[in-house]
C-alpha cells in the first residue's frame, strides 16, 4: 500500500464528487468535515450567494437586512428558540453559549464529558476532553469539570446549585461517533431542572445529519441553549446559538456576526434543505458496515462511524487511493459525514467499495 507523504490537493468539487489537481475524481464522503450540506457547487446556492455578494455583503450587527428576516423565517420552521446569535464558526457559538450560560445563572461551573470535543478557542477548549488538543496552551479557563460520557451516576454527583450549565454533544463526533443514552440525557435534563442549571446541546456537527434538524430532538428533550455550525451555511463560515434567553444587546458581539452573506447562506440552505427533504431523507440513509475487522456501525443518519479492530488510518489512505475520502473520529473509528444530497445508490456502491477495503488491507 502506497505511503502518503504529500497531502491531497483538491481544485473543485462539484455535487458529491471532489477532483484532484490531476483531474482524479474523488467521492467525497466527508465533505469538509461535515459542512458541504447540499454539496460542492451547488447551483441555487451559488447563484443565490453570487446575487448577494453583489448586493451587500456586511453590513454591521447594528442594522437591519431582509436577509437577517428570511433567514429567521426559514429557521422558524425548524426551531422554535426566541433568539439567535450568530457566530462565524462552532468554536464561536460555544464560547457564546459558555458566557451566555454564566451570565444568565450569575454561576461559573460547567460540566463537560468525558471525549468532548467543543473547539480550541479558550472556553470551548476548556469544555474539550482531549489532552492533545488542551496541552500546552494553560492555564485553561477555570471552573470547567468532566464527567464520564453516560454516566447516570456521574452526573448525579457532578451536578449541583454550583453549577451553570451542562455542556454535551448528543452524538458525539471527535470523540468516535458516540450517541448519548436516553436515560443519559434525561438524566442531565431533570438534573439542570432541578438545580437552576442550563443544559447546552452542542449540534455543531451532529445538527442537520440524524432526520431531525437538531439530534436532541429524538431524545424529546428541549435544551435551554443549542449549537450549531458546520454546514449550516452549506460551506460558508457562520454559527448559530439558539437560546430562550436573554442576553442585554452589546453584552456580546461580532463584527462579521449575522452579515447578510452569512443568513443569505443560512437562508438559501435552510430552503433547499426544507424544499427538498433533505433532512428528513438522511434520517433513512443510515447503514451498518460488516466484515471481520468492523466491530460495530455508529451513529445515525448520515453522521456513521465504523468501529474497527486495528487503527483506521491506513483504511483511509487506502480508501483516498480508491477515490473515496473519508476521515477517521479517535483511533479506531471511520468517520463518514457525506453530503445530505447522496443518492441511496452511490453510498450503497461506497460501502460495498469501503467493505472490500477493510477486508482487503492488512
Ligand atoms: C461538536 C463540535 N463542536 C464545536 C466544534 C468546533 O467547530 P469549528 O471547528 O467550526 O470551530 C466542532 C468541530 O468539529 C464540533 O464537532
Amino acid at each position: 500500500m502506497p505511503l502518503y507523504r504529500k497531502r491531497l490537493r483538491l481544485v473543485r468539487g462539484e455535487g458529491v464528487y471532489v477532483w484532484d489537481e490531476k483531474g482524479r475524481r474523488y467521492l467525497d464522503l466527508i465533505a469538509g468535515i461535515g459542512v458541504n450540506v447540499l454539496g460542492h457547487a451547488h447551483p441555487e446556492w451559488v447563484l443565490d450567494m453570487s446575487r448577494q455578494l453583489e448586493k451587500i455583503v456586511v453590513a454591521g450587527p447594528m442594522f437591519e437586512h431582509d436577509e437577517r428576516e428570511e433567514m429567521l423565517e426559514e429557521l422558524s420552521h425548524w426551531v422554535d428558540y426566541e433568539y439567535v446569535y450568530m457566530g462565524n464558526s462552532g468554536t464561536e457559538a460555544v464560547e457564546a453559549a459558555i458566557k451566555f450560560a454564566r451570565l444568565a445563572t450569575g454561576r461559573s461551573e460547567i460540566v463537560a464529558m468525558t471525549n468532548a470535543f467543543h473547539g480550541r478557542t479558550l472556553g470551548s477548549l476548556s469544555a474539550t476532553w482531549k489532552k492533545k488538543y488542551r496541552e500546552g496552551f494553560g492555564p485553561l479557563v477555570p471552573g470547567f469539570k468532566h464527567i464520564p460520557f453516560n454516566n447516570v451516576e456521574a452526573a448525579k454527583e457532578a451536578i449541583t446549585k454550583e453549577t451553570a450549565a451542562v455542556i454535551f454533544e448528543p452524538i458525539q463526533g471527535e470523540g468516535g461517533i458516540v450517541p448519548a443514552d436516553e436515560e443519559f440525557v434525561k438524566t442531565l435534563r431533570d438534573l439542570t431542572e432541578d438545580v437552576g442549571a442550563l443544559l447546552i446541546a452542542d449540534e455543531v456537527q451532529s445538527g442537520l445529519r440524524t432526520g431531525k434538524f437538531l439530534a436532541i430532538e429524538h431524545y424529546g428533550v428541549r435544551p435551554d441553549i443549542v449549537t450549531m455550525g458546520k454546514g449550516i451555511g452549506n460551506g460558508f463560515p457562520v454559527s448559530l446559538t439558539l437560546t430562550d434567553l436573554e442576553i442585554p444587546r452589546g453584552k456580546h458581539g461580532s463584527t462579521f456576526g449575522g452579515n447578510p452573506l452569512a443568513c443569505r447562506a443560512v437562508a438559501t440552505t435552510l430552503r433547499i434543505l426544507r424544499r427538498d427533504r433533505l433532512v428528513e431523507k438522511a434520517g433513512e440513509k443510515f447503514m451498518e458496515f460488516s466484515g471481520e475487522r468492523v466491530v460495530k456501525t455508529r451513529g445515525r443518519g448520515l453522521m456513521i462511524g465504523i468501529v474497527l479492530r486495528r487503527p483506521a488510518g491506513n483504511y483511509v489512505k487506502a480508501l483516498q487511493e480508491r477515490g473515496i475520502l473519508v476521515n477517521t473520529a479517535g483511533n479506531r473509528v471511520i468517520r463518514l459525514l457525506p453530503p445530505l444530497i447522496i443518492e441511496g445508490d452511490t453510498l450503497e456502491e461506497a460501502r460495498k467499495e469501503i467493505e472490500g477495503v477493510l477486508n482487503d488491507i492488512l
